[in-house]
């Protein structure tokens, strides 16, 4: 909490896929451990790529983390599973509903330290939710950025591989994947098929 006012905040890291948003909230989670204060990680139950109970960078870094199941309104374990930790982290925020907004509020509001780390544009370039609310009520926001993978500036999109073809406006949302189904891209070369 901050030492003045005696309140807590939120954090959000955002940006494209690939773009280091796991390795800075590993970062953040070091220093926190540093400091010799107590921690608690949450993933959705959804995103199973790097083993059940963590969190985990495309760089192979990881982290335990408790699993939410994630499914409906909230407030899920995210708030029932905590024992005093005072610093709460919760990975690939862009797999929870809306209800992340208010689970995040009453846990700053409870003085505590909230770190949210999720990407922000569908495979379609549009607003992937909760981030966007998530980051209008945060205190501090990141938004980081990757390298474009094909033509090596700087990327702010999600490009969803399917057979090497653009995206299809009718896909889910969801689909867990890595480089295996996404890459980084700029503006210029994120390209979304609309039939
Ligand atoms: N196109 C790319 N741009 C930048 N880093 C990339 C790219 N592709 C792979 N990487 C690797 O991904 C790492 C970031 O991984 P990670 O923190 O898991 O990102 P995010 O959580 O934002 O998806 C980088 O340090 C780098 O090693
Ligand atoms: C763009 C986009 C992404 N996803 C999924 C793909 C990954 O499992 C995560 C993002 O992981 P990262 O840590 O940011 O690399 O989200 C999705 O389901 N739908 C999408 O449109
Ligand atoms: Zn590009």
């Amino acid at each position: 909490m901050h030492q003045i006012t005696g309140s807590g905040w939120i954090e959000v890291i955002s940006g494209s896929m690939f773009s280091g948003k796991t390795e800075e909230l590993l970062r953040r989670l070091r220093r926190a451990e540093i400091a010799g204060q107590e921690i608690a990680v949450f993933t959705p139950a959804l995103d199973d790529r790097y083993g059940e109970t963590t969190i985990g960078s495309h760089n192979g870094r990881s982290w335990e983390a408790s699993v939410v199941d994630n499914e409906g309104d909230g407030p899920w374990d995210v708030t029932d599973g905590l024992n005093g930790e005072m610093v709460v982290a919760i990975d690939e925020a862009n797999f929870f509903s809306d209800a992340l907004v208010d689970v995040c509020q009453a846990l700053a509001e409870d003085d505590r330290r909230v770190i949210v780390s999720g990407t922000d544009q569908t495979y379609r370039g549009e607003p992937f939710d909760p981030l966007p609310d998530l980051m209008a009520v945060a205190e501090y926001v990141d938004k980081l950025q990757a390298i474009c993978a094909v033509c090596g500036e700087p990327a702010t999109r999600n490009q969803r591989l399917i057979e090497g073809d653009p995206a299809h406006e009718d896909d889910p949302t969801y689909l867990v994947g890595a480089e295996e189904s996404y890459e980084a891209r700029c503006r210029d070369c994120h390209v979304v098929r609309r039939d």
